[in-house]
């Protein structure tokens, strides 16, 4: 069977959660059966040339995509990089411009992968899992450069995947030179350390662990300031750029760049952020940073990490609200739903097949004052319900977007767009208000767990 892209096949998302299965691999690849077979049936962490096949049989197996490397640049462990790239696509998928109407697999996405590294593992990964995908990478090293090349051609990428051979002067995010107006994501894997005795401290700590060996060259990883620096520089060209990205992201290997880059963000007044822990089980654990200059709001478990996340101020405030409705039946429930939001002048359409819907307003239409002020204006003709405009308007009016859902016992309330935190905070506490009308106050408090990945919305004694 051919490993090079194909572009009819259908893709399955693999899941590394559990360990890679080595026996499995070596019956079902080869060349991964030889390796191992040469070292007395025994896998090697220690041994570049296992940790290379091991890479080269998951990319094989999984991805259909064949790999070309260097023995003294980086060889990228597939679970990781996958996890990075899955962060991607939730976090792209949550926040559509079309509030998901398009199936996601359909919609054309642009994304810029600063650094791509010999391997360019990034959009060789992406383009394998997303058929209308497309990608523009960097890198300043050239024989990373030329590798990277041979990369996407061997896989038939050349039409998918564009890369340049970038040099300082162009800065981290080259939009200009890479000759492209917009892109919905950049991704960047940095380099972590800032001097060799920073690298050589890094790798010994690492060293405990069994995924020890590192092939990496200096120029892969180390940079000046590290990557607390090198972020930063991204965040700033990010801020010069602002909306023609949607999404900047950037991995980051140390936990401590974390509240320094949240805090830069902040002092830029960037209000839509979010963190994402990747592999939460595996020995090296390694945070993604993901920002937008634009106030499309991320589902909540893309932008929180259900366990073993940070402390919660380096966290953006939760996109999602859980009303509890036990008491009632959810069919009574979709009724005062749909009926509340119906009456109020802004967009509402309800699906009572799904027993969902998505609304948006350009403004507080529900509160006490709003509709005090409505009925002294006799309820404009030019209100936003009487229109219906079938998508929602991206002229800057609309301050709150929304999806609501009914559920065995809960309703879920999640915020699509908007940055206003009162107003959000006021619309669910209305939607409480007439869900559960016995009364009560707004207590936000986080709860963990699958279904738990949400603030809920407590009545207070
Ligand atoms: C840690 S490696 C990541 C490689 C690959 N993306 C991966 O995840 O395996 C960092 C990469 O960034 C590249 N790089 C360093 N400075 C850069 C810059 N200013 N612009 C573009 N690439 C750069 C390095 O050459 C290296 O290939």
């Amino acid at each position: 069977m051919s490993t090079k892209m194909n572009s009819k096949s259908a893709f399955k998302s693999p899941n590394y959660d559990d360990e890679v299965n080595f026996k499995e691999l070596a019956l079902q690849d080869p060349d991964f059966a030889d390796i191992i077979n040469r070292n007395k049936g025994r896998f090697s962490f220690q041994d570049p040339s296992h940790v290379m096949q091991l890479t080269k049989s998951i990319l094989k197996r999984d991805f259909r995509l064949e790999m070309k490397l260097p023995d003294d640049r980086l060889c990228p462990p597939v679970p990781n990089r996958w996890a990075y790239v899955r962060w991607i696509q939730d976090l792209v998928d949550s926040t559509s411009k079309d509030f998901g109407k398009t199936p996601q697999a359909e919609r054309d996405v642009i994304g810029i992968d600063v650094g791509v590294g010999a391997s360019c593992i990034y959009p060789l990964l992406g383009c394998a899992s997303r058929l209308n995908w497309k990608f523009f990478g960097t890198d300043i090293d050239k024989k990373s450069y030329e590798y990277a090349l041979h990369n996407v051609t061997s896989n038939n990428l050349d039409y998918r995947i564009h890369l340049l051979n970038t040099s300082a002067l162009h800065g981290l995010l080259p939009l200009d030179a890479l000759k492209i107006d917009t892109a919905d994501f950049t991704m960047c894997n940095p380099p972590f350390f800032e001097s060799r005795q920073d690298m050589n401290a890094g790798l010994s700590e690492k060293g405990k662990n069994p995924n020890a060996v590192c092939t990496g060259h200096e120029v892969e990883m180390i940079t000046e300031g590290g990557e607390v620096e090198y972020v930063g520089r991204m965040i700033t060209e990010s801020h010069g750029l602002g909306k023609r990205v949607q999404w900047y992201t950037s991995l980051l290997g140390k936990q401590s760049t974390l509240p320094v880059i949240v805090k830069r963000l902040e002092e830029l007044k960037c209000h839509n952020w979010a963190v994402g822990l990747l592999l939460p089980h595996a020995t090296t654990r390694r945070w993604v940073i993901g920002w937008s200059w634009d106030d499309l709001r991320p589902a909540n478990h893309v932008a929180r990490p259900a366990e073993g996340g940070p402390a919660k101020e380096l966290l953006p405030p939760p996109t999602c609200y859980s009303i509890d409705t036990s008491k009632q039946n959810e069919e009574a429930i979709s009724d005062v739903m749909n009926k509340t939001l119906s009456i109020l002048p802004l967009y509402w359409s309800w699906n009572s097949a799904t027993r969902s819907g998505i609304g948006w307003t350009n403004g507080d239409v529900w509160s006490r004052a709003a509709r005090r002020k409505r009925k002294a204006q006799e309820m404009e003709s030019k209100s936003l319900h009487e229109t219906k405009p079938s998508t929602c308007p991206d002229d800057g009016t609309i301050v709150l977007a929304f999806r609501v859902t009914v559920l065995d016992g809960y309703a879920e309330v999640h915020s699509l767009k908007g940055s206003d935190k009162v107003l959000w905070e006021s619309f669910c506490a209305m939607l409480k208000r007439q869900m559960a009308p016995t009364g009560g106050q707004l207590a936000g408090k986080i709860e963990t767990g699958p279904k738990k990945r949400v603030q809920v919305l407590q009545r207070q004694p």
